[in-house]
C-alpha cells in the first residue's frame, strides 16, 4: 500500500467516525433555526423543504428502490390532508391528532394502486400514477358534501400563540423527515430492501429466485405513501385551507421527481439534498421574479435543470460523488478485467450433495401444449428427467426448448399439459413458488441484478417466504458465508464484492450458476450455458457440471454445442417443431434417423459421449 492510499483510507475512517456527529450536529442546527431566527420566511421555506423531502423520500422507495416511477405521488399529500381535514372537522379535534390516520388512508390508497397495477410496468405505470392523481382530485371535487368540493375545506384555527405559528408545523415536519430517513435506511438494510432492488433491476428474474414480488411491491407502495400522508395532513393544517389545486398538485409531483433525480435516486440522502436545492430555488424565483412571470420562469428553470441533470449528472449528485470517491480510494487493480484462467476449483460444498436415487424421475412435463396465437411452440411434448442425471435438451432453433424451460419454471402457463416435480403436480404454482420447491434456472443471456455485487446477487435468493423474514438484515452472516462458498466453488473467490454490472459475460454466467445453487435446487435448468464463452470457461463449466452431477444433482442443459453437451449428458431428449422426436442415451439418440434428419445432419458423428467412444 502506498502513502497516498494510506492517507485516503485513514481519512475515510475518520470521516466514517465523524459521520454520526455530523448528522447529530445537523439535526441540532436545523432544530434550533426557529430559536435562532424569528424570520417566518426562512421557517416557511424550511417547512416546504421538509414537505418536499418527505415526499421525495417516499417517492424514492417506490421509484428509486422498487423501480416504479410515479408522476402522481403528491396525491398522497392530498389524501392525507383531506382525511385529516374531514376527521378533524367531524370529531372537532386538532388535525395533528388525526394526522396518522391521513397516513393510514394514503397507505390504503397506495395498496389499491399496487393491487390494480400488479401487471403494469414501465411507462404504463407512469401514466396510471398520473391518472390516480387526476382521479383522486376529481373524486374530491365531486364528493363536495365531505370535502367542500371546489370551494375547498377550511381547517380548524390554531389554538396556540400566533407568534409561534410555524413552530408545530416546522418541528412535526422535521420529525417526519427524520422518520422517513430512518425508515428508508431500515428498508435499504433489510431483506425487504434487497428484494426491492432485485425487483427494480429485473422483476421477472426476482420472481424466479424466490422474491414474492406482489407482496414486496404492495408493502413498498404503502411504505412510500404512509409518511407522505401524515405530512399531507400537517401541510393542510399549515395552509389552514384545503383546495384541490394545492393538495393534488401535479407541479409538486413533478418537482419531487426532479428533486430526487438531482440528489440521487435510490440513495438515502438524495431526496433530502434534492429538496434542499429545489425548494429554495423555487422560492427564490418567487421572490426575485415576482409578478405573473414567476410561474413561467420557474417552469423554464426546472425544465432546464432537468435537462442539465439528465445530461451531466444522470445518476444524481450523491451517486456521482460516491463513484468519484470510490475511484479515488479503490485499489490500483479491480479483478473484473482479469482473464479467467484455468484453476483448480474447490470440491463441491457439502451442502450441495444430494443422495442419488436413479430410479425416480425428478421432473415430468406431460403432454405440454404451448400456443402463442397461431403458433404452436410445444405440441404435446412429454419429457421425463431422471433423478441425478445430466439431461441434454437439444433441437433446432425455434423447436421449443426455451419455451419448455419457461413452462417448467412457471414463466409460461401452458395451453395444456402439466408439470410434476418429485411426483407432485406444480402446474398451479407460480414461478416463485416453483423456485421455493427447487426449480432453479439460468438464462441464455445471464440475468443478474446489476446494481448488486456478486455476493448480494447470490444472497438475494430466497428459498422460503415469511413476513417476519423481510425485516431481517439484507445479508446475514450465514448467508454471506454460503454465498461466498458458492462463488468460490464456481471460481469467483476474488469477485465476491464486485458489482455485477462490472463483470464480464462469462463471469456473469458463473455468478448466475452460483445464484441457482443458493436455491438448493431439486433440478437445475441451464439454458445454453456454453453460448459465447471461451474454451477456458467452457472447461471450467464442464468441470462444475460434472462435479455437481457427481454430488447427486439433477441437471438439464439446453445447448447447441453438441461436443460440449453430449460429452456431459447421460440422457438426451430431442425436440423438433415442438414435439419430442427422440429420447434416450446419447449414442442411441445421435444415431436415430429422425434426429439426424431433423437436427444433427447425416454426417454427424458422436465422439466420446461420457468419455466413451460411441
Ligand atoms: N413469448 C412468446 N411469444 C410468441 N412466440 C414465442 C414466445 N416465446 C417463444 N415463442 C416462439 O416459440 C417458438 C419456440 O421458441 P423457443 O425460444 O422455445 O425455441 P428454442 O428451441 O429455444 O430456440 P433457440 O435454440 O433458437 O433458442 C419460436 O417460434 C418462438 O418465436
Amino acid at each position: 500500500m502506498n502513502q497516498h492510499t494510506d492517507t485516503t483510507s485513514s481519512f475515510a475512517v475518520r470521516l466514517a467516525r465523524s459521520r454520526t456527529w455530523l448528522i447529530a450536529a445537523g439535526i441540532v442546527f436545523v432544530g434550533s433555526i426557529p430559536l435562532l431566527t424569528p424570520s417566518s420566511y426562512i421557517q416557511n421555506v424550511l417547512i416546504l423543504t421538509f414537505l418536499m423531502a418527505v415526499l421525495g423520500l417516499g417517492w424514492n422507495i417506490m421509484a428509486g428502490y422498487t423501480g416504479y416511477v410515479s408522476l402522481g405521488h403528491s396525491a398522497f399529500i392530498g389524501v392525507g390532508g383531506y382525511t385529516a381535514g374531514i376527521l378533524a372537522e367531524r370529531w372537532d379535534v386538532s388535525p395533528f391528532l388525526v394526522a396518522p390516520l391521513g397516513g393510514v388512508a394514503a397507505a390504503l390508497v397506495a395498496l389499491g394502486l399496487g393491487l390494480t397495477t400488479s401487471r403494469t410496468r414501465g411507462p404504463a405505470f407512469v401514466i396510471v400514477s398520473f391518472a390516480m392523481l387526476e382521479l383522486l382530485g376529481l373524486l374530491t371535487r365531486n364528493f363536495s358534501s365531505l370535502t367542500g368540493g371546489s370551494k375547498g375545506l377550511a381547517m380548524p384555527l390554531p389554538r396556540w400563540d400566533l407568534t409561534f405559528y410555524n413552530w408545530p408545523f416546522y418541528y412535526s415536519l422535521f420529525a417526519l423527515v427524520l422518520l422517513s430517513l430512518l425508515m428508508t435506511r431500515a428498508i435499504r438494510r433489510s431483506k425487504f430492501g434487497l428484494g426491492l432492488v432485485a425487483i427494480r433491476d429485473d422483476e421477472d428474474k426476482a420472481a424466479g429466485i424466490g422474491v414474492v414480488t406482489p407482496v414486496y411491491k404492495s408493502l413498498a407502495f404503502m411504505a412510500s405513501a404512509v409518511l407522505v400522508g401524515v405530512a399531507g395532513a400537517i401541510y393542510g393544517y399549515y395552509l389552514s385551507y384545503l383546495s384541490i389545486s394545492t393538495m393534488f398538485d401535479i407541479v409538486l409531483s413533478m418537482q419531487v421527481v426532479l428533486a430526487v433525480l438531482i440528489g440521487g435516486r435510490g440513495t438515502i440522502w438524495g431526496p433530502v439534498l434534492g429538496a434542499c436545492i429545489i425548494v429554495p430555488l423555487s422560492e427564490a424565483t418567487n421572490t426575485t421574479m415576482g409578478g405573473s412571470h414567476a410561474g413561467a420562469f420557474r417552469l423554464i428553470m426546472f425544465g432546464g435543470l432537468l435537462l442539465l441533470v439528465t445530461l451531466a449528472l444522470p445518476r444524481g449528485i450523491i451517486p456521482t460523488v460516491e463513484a468519484w470517491w470510490r475511484r479515488r480510494t479503490a485499489g490500483p487493480v479491480s479483478p473484473t478485467g482479469a482473464r479467467l484462467v484455468e484453476t483448480t476449483l474447490p470440491d463441491v460444498p457439502g451442502s450441495l450433495r444430494r443422495p442419488a436415487d436413479a430410479a425416480a424421475a425428478v421432473l415430468d412435463a406431460e403432454e405440454i401444449v404451448m400456443r402463442f396465437g397461431g403458433l404452436l411452440a410445444l405440441d404435446k411434448a412429454t419429457v421425463s428427467i431422471p433423478r441425478g442425471s445430466i439431461t441434454a435438451l437439444i433441437g433446432p432453433n425455434g423447436s421449443g426448448k426455451t419455451t419448455l424451460f419457461n413452462v417448467i419454471d412457471g414463466t409460461y402457463t401452458p395451453t395444456a399439459g402439466r408439470v410434476l416435480l418429485e411426483g407432485a403436480d406444480v402446474s398451479g404454482l407460480n414461478r416463485t413458488r416453483r423456485a421455493f420447491k427447487g426449480i432453479g434456472r439460468t438464462y441464455q443471456l445471464p440475468r443478474l441484478f446489476n446494481s448488486m455485487t456478486a455476493l448480494e446477487n447470490v444472497a438475494a435468493v430466497n428459498s422460503s417466504f415469511s413476513i417476519r423474514r423481510l425485516a431481517k438484515s439484507a445479508v446475514s452472516g450465514a448467508e454471506a458465508a454460503r454465498a461466498t462458498e458458492l462463488l468460490e466453488f464456481v471460481g469467483l473467490a476474488e469477485y465476491v464484492h464486485e458489482k455485477a454490472t462490472d463483470m464480464s459475460y462469462g463471469q456473469r454466467k458463473l455468478v448466475e450458476l452460483a445464484q441457482v445453487l443458493m436455491l438448493d435446487p431439486a433440478i437445475i435448468l441451464l439454458d445454453e450455458p456454453a453460448a459465447g464463452i471461451n474454451r477456458t470457461l467452457l472447461k471450467r463449466l464442464s468441470g462444475l457440471i460434472t462435479a455437481l452431477h457427481g454430488s447427486g444433482r439433477t441437471i438439464v442443459i439446453v445447448e447447441h454445442d453438441m461436443e460440449f453437451v453430449l460429452s456431459l449428458a447421460d440422457h438426451v431428449t430431442v425436440l423438433a417443431r415442438g414435439q419430442v422426436v427422440a429420447t434416450g442415451d446419447p449414442a442411441h439418440v445421435s444415431s436415430d434417423p429422425r434426429v439426424l434428419e431433423a437436427y444433427l445432419g447425416d454426417d454427424f458423428v458422436l465422439e466420446g459421449a461420457n468419455g466413451r467412444p460411441a
